[in-house]
């Protein structure tokens, strides 16, 4: 049985289609990622699978178990863990407590152990400092961990929220976009804490524009094109399939290259740029439009999340 198993998968709003029949699984401990143009329906999928969206029809299982239906923290409690584009850590926390919230899913203490600060209660809160620090360790985490968040360099606070994901000690790992705004050197750091968070037995679903990136970690692809999936196989099949160079990258077989030697810039993605989707080019074309209004809903999404959902954040 799949660890992970998505079955025609349909998310509607309104009139617009996000995703229009997505299937796919993924086993323990290996890497699929999701790949497509803005607005492809790549982040509305992670939604869907991690409880932030309830989708209009189809299956999603976690080993037999249905998922849709459930909030997002009970999907966490049964080992998902997740990253978000734009990051999502507490700002004004130290580095070290925002991963501690991570490990607070695994606590075993009553509110009247946390008031009357018990023996058990101490015992729990240190060995989510020490569980805090294992992590921030093992993403290579550089910067002052006692500091506040939001002073950590962009990378670093990357790092340090894939750190609160482990915290949760997830059998499943939804990384979206990890390697966004990253610089050359970084995204190869980041590439060996892919594999590592592999080495681990932790299956993990890749969404990322850096092709470089997904060609090399990978060990499937998933393409999605306007919610419709138009590939799924083994990245170097993915690469040469007309389907996938003519929908996602214009027919142009050269942009599916390793970029990560040409552009280190932010969401420096050959998919970004050949499609003619830029923030400047709005109502150009169907592809800019998608993903203008995509930002839109994002921001409204995260406004009505972060309020509805409080610990979501977390999520
Ligand atoms: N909450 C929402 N309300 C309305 N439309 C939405 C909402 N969330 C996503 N969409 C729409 O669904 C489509 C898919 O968006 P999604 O963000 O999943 O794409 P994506 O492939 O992740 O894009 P990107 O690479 O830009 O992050 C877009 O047309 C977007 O505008």
């Amino acid at each position: 049985m799949s660890l992970l198993s998505v079955a025609d998968l349909r998310l509607t709003f309104g009139g617009l289609v996000a995703i229009d029949g997505l299937s796919f699984s993924v086993d323990e401990a290996e890497i699929v990622s999701v790949i497509g143009p803005n607005g492809a329906g790549k982040t509305s999928a992670f939604n869907c699978v991690t409880g932030f969206y309830r989708p209009t029809s189809g299956r999603i299982t976690l080993r037999g178990r249905d998922l849709p239906g459930m909030r997002p923290s009970a999907v966490a409690g049964l080992g998902v863990a997740r990253t978000f584009q734009n990051l999502r850590l507490f700002g004004e926390l130290s580095v070290l407590d925002n991963v501690r919230a991570g490990s607070h899913l695994w606590l075993r203490q009553s509110v009247l152990d946390a008031l009357l600060h018990t023996p058990r209660y101490r015992r729990s809160e240190r060995e989510c400092t020490e569980q805090a620090h294992h992590w921030l360790d093992f993403v290579g985490l550089r910067g002052d961990r006692y500091g506040q968040a939001r002073h950590l360099p962009y990378g670093e606070q990357r790092r340090t929220e894939i750190a609160r994901a482990l915290a949760r000690r997830p059998d499943l790992l939804l990384l979206d976009e990890p390697a966004a705004g990253l610089n050359h050197g970084e995204k190869a750091e980041m590439l060996d804490l892919i594999r590592r968070i592999q080495a681990l037995g932790v299956a993990i679903v890749l969404i990322e524009h850096d092709m470089g990136l997904v060609m090399e970690v990978s060990d499937r692809v998933v393409v999605l094109n306007f919610g419709r999936e138009i590939a799924d196989g083994r990245p170097e099949d993915v690469r040469r399939d007309p389907a996938v160079i003519e929908a996602y990258l214009g027919g142009d077989p050269t942009a599916m290259r390793d970029e990560t030697d040409e552009s280190d810039g932010k969401d420096g993605s050959a998919t970004a740029r050949k499609d003619g989707a830029g923030e400047d080019d709005e109502g150009e074309d169907e592809g800019a439009g998608r993903e203008t209004a995509g930002r839109e809903n994002e921001q409204r999404e995260t406004a009505g999340k972060d309020s509805a959902a409080g610990g979501d954040a977390d999520a």
